[in-house]
């Protein structure tokens, strides 16, 4: 299991309820989440799992402060129970949301666009940032012209450069082949170990979480409660084919399906 000391906890989920109107005439308020409680752990990547539907977006946007929580409780975020977005927590979607009508340099320097930066200094950082995801050669070509990976890397650059104190990305590899989201579970990996940032991935790909996670969290049940919640630093489980981490595959799989 998972140990969290409390001074390392980036969000704290105290007691949330998240209720959506009934389904259908004259039907209660649905609770995907209700009275739930985690602790997510700063400086880490934790991957959150889950049948389709238990509720783990819900979660994802609570921690961006993008749902409003009923009140039994909410999310902590530095001592304070969020109300609202902030700049300092940057949501990744599936669907990339670039600027069709800006190039990919343009559509990473609009992520900078709140940062008080010196003209030459923001426009380095860009730059560095289109570097980081490989895009150099790409940076004057415009959405259309990209792969689905290369749109994706181009988001990824664009939440970097306002410099968030933490990354939430929502299936943000789901439309790729299998090839390329080896790389981005690379890419995520090495910005990581650059910047040590907190980051909490929703997935559907069990392979995906156990790779790029520190913490893999499974969702489960009606309301949502936690299922499983392990630890996977573990070398072995870095490796795709070694029986630690088929044994946890399976592990996790049995529990979602
Ligand atoms: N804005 C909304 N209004 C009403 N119901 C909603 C809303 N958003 C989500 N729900 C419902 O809440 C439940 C949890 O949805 P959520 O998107 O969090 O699930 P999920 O685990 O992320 O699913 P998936 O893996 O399919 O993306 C679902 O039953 C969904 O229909």
């Amino acid at each position: 299991m998972h140990g969290t000391a409390a001074s390392q906890i980036a969000f704290d989920v105290d007691n949330l309820t998240i209720a959506f109107p009934g389904r259908g005439p004259g039907a209660g308020a649905f609770t995907p989440i209700d009275r739930f409680n985690l602790k997510i752990t700063a400086g880490e990547i934790t991957c959150i799992l889950g049948r389709s539907g238990c509720g783990k977006t819900t979660l994802l946007r609570s921690l961006g402060g993008f749902i409003k929580p009923e009140p039994t409780g909410g999310v902590v975020y530095k001592g304070q129970y969020l109300t609202a977005p902030t700049p300092e927590v940057v949501l990744i979607f599936q669907e990339n949301n670039l600027f069709p009508w800006l190039n990919v340099r343009q559509n990473v320097a609009f992520g900078a666009r709140f940062r008080k930066r010196p003209k030459a200094e923001q426009a380095a950082l860009v730059d560095r940032m289109i570097e980081t995801v490989g895009l150099a050669e790409a940076a004057g070509a415009y959405p259309h012209q990209l792969s689905g990976g290369m749109r994706q890397r181009t988001a990824i650059a664009r939440a970097l450069v306002s410099e968030p104190g933490i990354l939430l990305l929502d299936e943000p590899f789901s439309a790729l082949d299998i090839s390329l989201r080896r790389r981005m579970h690379d890419l995520l990996r090495t910005i990581w170990h650059d910047t040590r940032k907190t980051m909490v991935m929703v997935t559907h790909n069990v392979e995906e979480a156990i790779v790029v996670g520190h913490r893999v969290i499974v969702l489960g049940g009606q309301p949502s409660r936690v299922l499983i919640d392990v630890d996977t630093r573990a070398d072995g489980l870095k490796d795709r084919y070694s029986a630690e981490f088929l044994n946890l595959q399976r592990q996790i799989e049995t529990a979602i399906y």
